[in-house]
């Protein structure tokens, strides 16, 4: 590990799992509405008439809630995303559902192909104080002035316009292939994955999905059925990727990037056997604190979690609360389990923990490098409890008071140290602490 700068490294390496694992489902997803697209029209063709009639319905549903789920959860960036595709839906149901050559229909197909896929790059790549607050006019109004600018352009002379277009499009390819977007579309497609692998994902990355489905749908507007097709998958992909969001917030600690309390509790509701609890704490965190400020105290407890993270003997790392961290052990290996403990704080206090250039008090106001003294590398240590489930113990929580009980005695012994009770019997006994 580069010794350089160990806070920004544990972000990266937090932020990576998380992008890692967000890509894989997104990739998931993305495989799904591709074999969508290939399997279903050939089942709705000999579908009932039921079956189409919900289809067509569909989106509107999940898209809808989709949107509503976004915007409650303050994922604005998405919520708008879903208002580009249900707009792009609502054109399709109520203006293309006839010929293309009619009218200026095929005109409105085009400037389908070109403005919906252009306002999803928009809305990925809007600064996001613009999405939050009192924006959320300037972030429609991004909607509404090309939309007005195209509505315009055709409603004023619809067939000198198509006519004058026409050649144009035979040449470009024309409906139903209509290559020309396909240079914009894997323009846009390139410019959000880039600006995907660059930010932390915070479940709002689903500018690729909407995209494919806006693609998939262009692409294919001469297969039966395509738009509600798609637009179902759409819907489905954005309410499974909500609801991993949601499982996220709910049992994951969105600073340490491992499992939180709530998780622990869910965990141990149902656990059965000798498993054992590891209650971890951070020693004098609060001078830490107090000496280089909020932000490098935060720093500190992601690399602890990090670190507490690749701990052996099956145990799993939860953030307890504050600077406090819980291992859970499915293993009744004491000693086996001791020895991971043991590691671990060994690893974490030789760790020569470089301090980022903040001022005491949190400011983030930058050293002149040249002249400021250069802070020395830190140590952080933990002191840890261990405590193993017993017979006569019906709740987690008793395990968990020991657990707690021995780390105190582990801080009073001097920190930097592991306290334990003793290997449980089958006959209740009387704890002893160990060293
Ligand atoms: N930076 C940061 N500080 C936190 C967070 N949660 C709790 N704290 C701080 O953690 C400190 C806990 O301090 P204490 O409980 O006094 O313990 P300590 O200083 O670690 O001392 P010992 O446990 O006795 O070694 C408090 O100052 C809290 O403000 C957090 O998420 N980030």
């Amino acid at each position: 590990m580069a010794d350089g700068n160990a806070g920004t490294w544990c972000r990266q390496s937090i932020r990576g799992r998380y992008r890692m694992s967000h890509r894989l489902i997104q990739l998931g997803l993305a495989l799904f509405m591709l074999v969508s697209m290939a399997v279903l029209p050939g089942w709705l063709a000999s579908a009932d008439d039921e079956v189409r009639w919900l289809l067509e319905y569909l989106p509107w549903v999940l898209l809808g809630a989709a949107g509503l789920v976004s915007f409650v959860y303050g994922l604005n960036k998405l919520g708008f995303m879903v208002l580009v595709c249900l707009g792009a839906y609502a054109l399709i149901r109520t203006q293309l559902q006839v010929p293309l050559t009619q009218g200026n229909v095929e005109l409105i197909f085009w400037a389908l192909c070109l403005v919906a896929p252009l306002l999803i790059l928009l809305y990925d790549k809007l600064p996001e104080r613009w999405l939050f607050g009192g924006y959320h006019l300037s972030a429609l109004m991004v909607a509404l002035i090309p939309c007005a600018l195209v509505y315009g352009l055709l409603g004023r002379d619809p067939q000198g316009s198509h006519a004058a277009l026409a050649g144009w499009f035979e040449l470009l390819g024309g409906y139903p292939a209509p290559w020309l977007t396909l240079l914009p579309m894997a323009g846009y497609f390139c410019a959000c994955a880039l600006g995907q692998s660059r930010r932390q994902d915070r479940g709002d990355s689903a500018s690729l999905l909407c995209l494919m489905a806006l693609a998939l749908t262009c692409f294919n507007f001469d297969v039966a059925a395509i738009s509600s097709l798609m637009f179902t998958c759409l819907g489905l992909a954005l309410l499974l990727l909500l609801v991993l969001h949601s499982y996220r917030l709910a049992f994951y600690d969105l600073l340490t990037g491992v499992r939180n309390r709530r998780s622990l509790d869910a965990r141990l509701k149902g656990i059965r056997g000798r498993y054992q609890v590891a209650m971890v704490d951070v020693d004098h965190f609060k001078s830490f604190n107090d000496a280089f400020g909020h932000d490098v105290g935060d720093d500190v407890l992601r690399l602890v979690a990090q670190r507490l993270s690749r701990v052996g003997a099956g145990g799993r790392v939860y953030r307890y609360g504050g600077e406090e961290f819980a291992i859970l052990f499915p293993s009744r290996d004491r000693r086996r389990c001791l020895a991971a403990l043991e590691a671990i704080r060994q690893v974490i206090a030789d760790y020569p923990f470089q301090v980022r250039d903040r001022q005491p008090g949190g400011s983030s106001r930058r050293r002149h490098r040249t002249s400021a003294p250069k802070i020395p590398p830190q140590t952080i240590t933990v002191s840890m409890g261990l405590a193993q489930a017993r017979f006569d113990e019906t709740g987690a929580e008793a395990v968990i008071r020991r657990a707690d009980e021995l780390l105190y005695q582990a801080k009073q012994a001097g920190r930097n140290c592991i306290r334990a009770d003793v290997a449980v019997s089958r006959r209740p006994t009387r704890r002893r602490a160990v060293a």
